[in-house]
C-alpha cells in the first residue's frame, strides 16, 4: 500500500515559505511515520503590488486561491500568518490549529539608527497599515506618514533610496526571516498595540477533515489558541478586516489574561483603549463585551466613518 502525502499549500514569499516549512516540520517530528510535501499557489496578492492596500479593500487578497485548493482537495492544509486570515472563513474552512506564537510586537527601523522618540516632524515613517498610521500619529502628531508596499527587502531598499526614514514592521516577520540586524527597536505595546493575531502562524483546514484537524492538534499550542481566538473574536466584533486601525495585545499570567484593545482615529487624534482580563476558557466571550465596550466609548464612530473610504 502506497502511503497517502499530506499536502501543505503556501504562498511562495520568503516568509510564506519560511512558516510553511516550520509546520511542516513540526508535523514530521509529530507523526514520524507520515510524508508531508508543500505546495506554492500564488495568490492575487501576490500579484498586485503596486496599489495601497487599504485601497484594495479585498479580505481574501492573499487567502483565496489557496482556499481553493482546499476546496478542490489538491491540498490538505494551508499555512498563513493568523494576522492575514479574514475573522469569517468561507463556508467548511476553518483555523485548525497555531504554532506558538512568536513576539507580537511591532519594530521600528530607521536608517541613520535614530529611535522613533528621536524623530521629529522632518522626517518620514513608512507603513502601509492604518493601525500603524493611528497610532504613530497619536504618539506624535507631526510625524509625516508615507505609504509603501513590497516585502522586507524591497522595503529596505526604499528607505536607503530616501522614499523614507524608517519603517515599522512585525517583528515576527523580521525574525524568521534572519534580518534582526536591521531592526533598531522593539515598539513599546503602549505606543503601538499589535495587529490581532501578529506572530501568530495559522493552519487552515476543511471543517469536515478530522484526519487532518487530529494531525494538527498535535502542534498546535493551546494557549496560543485560546488568546489568538480572543483577538479575532473582537476584531469581528468590532467588524474590521486588517483594513482599519485596530490593536490588540493578550497578556497571559498562568490561566489567566488581560486582553486590551484599542481603535484608533486615522489622524491619531482619538484612541480608545480598553481591557479586560478573565480565564483563557473565557476569552472569547469577554472579548466581545470588550468589543462593545469600546464601539460604545466612541469606537463605532470611527469605524464607521472609515469603513466607506477604505475601499475606494
Ligand atoms: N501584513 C503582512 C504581514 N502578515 C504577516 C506579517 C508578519 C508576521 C506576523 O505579523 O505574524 C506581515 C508583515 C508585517 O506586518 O510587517
Amino acid at each position: 500500500m502506497t502511503k497517502k502525502t499530506i499536502k501543505i499549500g503556501t504562498r511562495g514569499s520568503k516568509l510564506a515559505l519560511w512558516q510553511a516549512e516550520t509546520v511542516k516540520s513540526e508535523l514530521e517530528k509529530a507523526h514520524p511515520t507520515l510524508q508531508f510535501e508543500l505546495k506554492i499557489i500564488k495568490t492575487k496578492g501576490d500579484k498586485i503590488l503596486d496599489v495601497a492596500l487599504s485601497k484594495i479593500g479585498d479580505k481574501g487578497l492573499f487567502t483565496k486561491e489557496i482556499e481553493q485548493a482546499l476546496y478542490d482537495n489538491k491540498i490538505d492544509l494551508a499555512v498563513h500568518s493568523l494576522k492575514d486570515l479574514p475573522t469569517e472563513l468561507p463556508e467548511n474552512l476553518i483555523v485548525g490549529g497555531m504554532l506558538k506564537r512568536a513576539d507580537v510586537r511591532d519594530v521600528f527601523i530607521s536608517k541613520d539608527g535614530r529611535k522613533l522618540s528621536e524623530f521629529t516632524a522632518s522626517d518620514k515613517i513608512a507603513t502601509s497599515s492604518l493601525r500603524r498610521q493611528a497610532q504613530l500619529l497619536h504618539y506624535k502628531p507631526d510625524l509625516q506618514i508615507v505609504d509603501i508596499r513590497g516585502n522586507v527587502e524591497t522595503r529596505l531598499k526604499k528607505m536607503n533610496d530616501g522614499h523614507c526614514d524608517a519603517l515599522i514592521m512585525a517583528g515576527a516577520g523580521i525574525l524568521r526571516l534572519g534580518y534582526d540586524e536591521v531592526i533598531t527597536e522593539f515598539l513599546d505595546t503602549d505606543v503601538m498595540l499589535p495587529a490581532v493575531s501578529q506572530g501568530a502562524v495559522a493552519i487552515e483546514i476543511r471543517e469536515d477533515d478530522d484526519y487532518t484537524q487530529l494531525l494538527v492538534d498535535a502542534v498546535t499550542d493551546e494557549t496560543t489558541r485560546a488568546t489568538t481566538l480572543a483577538e479575532r473574536s473582537l476584531l469581528r466584533e468590532l467588524e474590521g478586516g486588517c483594513q482599519v486601525p485596530v490593536g490588540c495585545f493578550s497578556e497571559v499570567n498562568g490561566d489567566r489574561i488581560k486582553l486590551t484593545g484599542m481603535v484608533a482615529s486615522l489622524d491619531g487624534k482619538i484612541r480608545i483603549k480598553k481591557s479586560v482580563e478573565t480565564t483563557l476558557d473565557e476569552a472569547s466571550e469577554k472579548a466581545i463585551e470588550l468589543a462593545q465596550l469600546i464601539l460604545d466609548a466612541g469606537g463605532k464612530e470611527i469605524l464607521d466613518s472609515i469603513r466607506p473610504s477604505a475601499v475606494d
